[in-house]
């Protein structure tokens, strides 16, 4: 097909990739002309958290190890006091989505620069996007002062996630790349991105389910995820993502399983309506049908592929699904009732599309 017009619009980010470059924290740190950084983490990765602050040494603000998923408004604002108090002029987020989460909601306040070292593959060093929870409401938006302005992607530092989230977590991943072939402000340079991300991730995660410290597995799947999360970044999400965050904000259902058992059947609800983003999700995961094979990536990898297995009750359904309709947002197949409650009841059983 000729390339079509398109906008393309590049972050201001710094990346550094590789086995080992955690060793470049310090002139990092440096370039960023900060002097005082507050380290963040889960309460699960302080020994990791107390390590980078042992690195920095006077450079180390203090260690805030209060991050949980979704980042409740009460964390976050604990979280800028502490930053505040300690005179911090820097974070330094050390873990997954919801470590980042936690710098994104200090900066955003704040305007304090990030660096963020994922350890997940969630992907959200390498958006503009945060979200805050308060009185039981996750609310989403934009800003690039939560843009992390600089990215150390250790793949060392993920050796230690466990199998299971590190399949769920990638398909998460996956999940940014495949709505991005089909958003409506696409482009091909996201394209590229895209199907090579969903690629990475497609032949990391069987080679981590079969051996967690492949570390040539381990890079590739950070890799993969640095793609994708560039893709969640520049262009817009669409059901699939809408229909997680229904889920996961109004049901408290886990984040990256919850990705993992909606990602196919949403796949399959646009697949006639985006035949050409279908293909090249399909070619990247080596099958013919871009819905089964995401299916079958979890499946076979021991991930959850039913809803009602990771804690949804079936009489919550019709709610979830007129929640899902609620604020319309592009889709490539309109927002059909009873093909989304469909969509709903499959995902729950675990039927593979
Ligand atoms: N704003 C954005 O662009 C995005 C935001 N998110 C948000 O991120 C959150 C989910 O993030 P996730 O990364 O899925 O989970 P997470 O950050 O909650 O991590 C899950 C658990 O795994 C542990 N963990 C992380 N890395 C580890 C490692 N290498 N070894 C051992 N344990 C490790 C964490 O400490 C935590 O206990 C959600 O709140 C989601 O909404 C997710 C994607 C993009
Ligand atoms: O909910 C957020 O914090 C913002 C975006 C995402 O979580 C993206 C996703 O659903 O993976």
């Amino acid at each position: 097909m000729p390339v079509q017009s398109f906008v393309y619009n590049s972050a201001p980010q710094r990346v550094v990739f590789g086995a080992g470059s955690l060793q470049h924290l310090a002139r990092e740190i440096d370039a960023l002309g900060a002097r005082r950084a507050l380290v963040l983490s889960t309460p699960e990765q302080r020994p990791q958290a107390e390590r980078i602050a042992d690195m920095l040494g006077a450079h180390a603000a203090g260690v805030f190890d209060r991050a949980v998923m979704h980042v409740p408004i009460e964390t976050a604002r604990e979280a800028r006091e502490v930053a505040q108090r300690l005179g911090a002029d820097c974070a330094v987020a050390i873990g997954g989505g919801s470590t980042t989460g936690l710098g994104k909601a200090i900066a955003l306040d704040s305007g304090l620069p990030i660096l963020a070292i994922p350890t997940t593959y969630a992907g959200s060093e390498m958006t503009p996007i945060y979200g805050i929870t308060e009185a039981g409401m996750k609310k989403t938006g934009k800003d690039f002062k939560v843009l992390p302005r600089t990215v150390i992607y250790d793949p060392e530092l993920s050796l230690t996630l466990p199998v299971g989230m590190s399949v769920t977590s990638g398909i998460n991943a996956i999940a940014h790349a495949a709505e991005g072939l089909y958003a409506t402000d696409a482009n091909p340079i996201m394209d590229l991105m895209a199907q090579e991300g969903i690629a990475a991730l497609g032949r990391a995660l069987p080679a981590i389910r079969a051996f967690a410290e492949d570390a040539a597995a381990r890079s590739d799947a950070l890799y993969g995820a640095w793609l994708c999360g560039t893709v969640l970044g520049n262009v817009g999400m669409a059901l699939h993502h809408k229909l997680c965050h229904t889920l996961g904000g109004s049901f408290n259902l886990p984040h990256a399983e919850t990705h993992t058992i909606v990602l196919p059947h949403a796949l399959a609800y646009n697949a006639a309506a985006a035949p050409e983003a279908m293909a090249r999700i399909a070619k990247a995961l080596g099958g013919s049908n871009a819905a089964q094979a995401v299916f079958d990536l979890a499946h076979d990898n021991g991930a959850p592929v039913a809803l009602r297995d990771i804690g949804m009750k079936e009489s919550d359904l019709d709610v979830a699904c007129t929640h899902a309709l609620q604020n319309q947002y592009p889709n490539p197949r309109p927002l059909e009732r009873d093909a989304i409650r469909a969509l709903l009841q499959n995902a729950w059983e675990g039927v593979r599309p």
